[in-house]
């Protein structure tokens, strides 16, 4: 793949350093990783291979497991099941009280594995206090594991630095990946920094990333890191993902970087006392950075283009 190389002396990267800490000079705003259009052509993509297994008789179908009535969990759940619509993918919801026990949750996963209707399922996080998360995640079956989470595939994740990988990917880390290469971006070679330890995010990419088909460098910093900056402005491409509202600021960021704001962190804003979502990038690093993914509109709807993606390519393998 051709295209800009983060940290080369392109146009982009030269304009941005026009625009750096000193504060003068020609403000030059980064590129946008359009995240929202980037997902609307993958699902273009997949509602064809649901299609084509349509004809084959196949209608490959989501499950989800909602857990109690928080109103972020229950939006992403409806975001989800709106997604499956437009594709062609069937829905399957479990949708359980807060009182919920660990014994009936995990009969709802347990129903899932079993249910023939159901190629694939995602347990919404978090569950409520008192639920063990682990115990009801590696319950799920490795090959309906829609989130890519699994002990089992997380663990092939591991073992497998090159060839093909047959099972599913977590979810956020290939759509990061897929929003930059589809922008033109060649991210082999480049030194990519993670901002965060979690376990969707931070501790996975860094398995995508180092496969090597994709050859990334890759370093792992998180909210313990001494002197974040100096790792962040090493970086040509910065993944922040810690959780932590506005956590990268323009002085982490080399000008003319890659910046992807992972960050769904609610907060209520001052001024009008309403919730709202905060990423973890703040808004001044756009006159640093060469491309920067909005939020929302970037990584959010990627995540979910992957989910979808997840499903259809089980059902594909379920073919064979
Ligand atoms: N088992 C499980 N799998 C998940 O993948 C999972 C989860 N649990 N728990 C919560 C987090 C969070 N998450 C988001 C996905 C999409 C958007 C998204 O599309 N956001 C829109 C904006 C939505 C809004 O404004 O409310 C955007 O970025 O444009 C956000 C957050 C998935 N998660």
């Amino acid at each position: 793949m051709t295209g800009p190389r983060a940290g080369s002396e392109d146009a982009a990267g030269a304009d941005a350093a026009g625009a750096d800490a000193a504060g003068s000079g020609p403000a030059r705003r980064a590129q946008v990783l359009d995240g929202t259009a980037t997902a609307r052509a993958i699902k273009s993509e997949l509602a064809e291979r649901v299609a084509a297994l349509a004809a084959r008789g196949v209608v490959p179908g989501l499950g989800t497991v909602l857990v109690g009535d928080d109103p972020g969990s229950r939006a992403y759940v409806g975001g989800k099941h709106k997604d499956c619509a437009e594709v062609g993918i069937a829905s399957i919801r479990a949708d359980l009280p807060a009182t919920a026990t660990q014994a009936e949750i995990e009969v709802a996963v347990d129903r899932l594995n079993h249910d023939p209707a159901c190629t694939g399922y995602i347990v919404q996080l978090p569950l409520p206090k008192g639920i063990d998360t682990n115990r009801v995640l590696e319950l799920v079956d490795p090959a309906k594991d829609a989130d890519g989470l699994h002990p089992t595939n997380l663990g092939r994740l591991v073992l497998r630095v090159d060839g093909p990988i047959d099972s599913p990917l977590p979810c956020t880390p290939r759509g990061i990946i897929e929003l930059v290469e589809r922008h033109g971006i060649d991210l082999a070679g480049t030194h990519v920094v993670v901002v965060g330890r979690g376990t969707t995010v931070g501790r996975s990419i860094g398995l995508l990333l180092t496969r090597r088909e994709l050859n990334a460098t890759v370093t792992l910093t998180h909210t313990g890191t001494r002197e974040l900056a100096a790792h962040t402005r090493e970086a040509d491409v910065i993944v922040a993902a810690a959780g932590v509202p506005g956590i990268i600021r323009p002085e982490h960021v080399r000008p003319g970087a890659i910046v992807l704001d992972v960050g769904v962190t609610r907060v209520v804003d001052d001024e009008t006392g309403r919730t709202r979502l905060a990423g973890d990038v703040h808004p001044g690093v756009a006159e640093v950075a060469g491309w920067l993914s909005p939020n929302p509109g970037g990584v959010g709807p990627m995540t979910r283009a992957m989910l979808l993606a997840n499903v259809v390519e089980a059902a594909e393998r379920a073919q064979v």
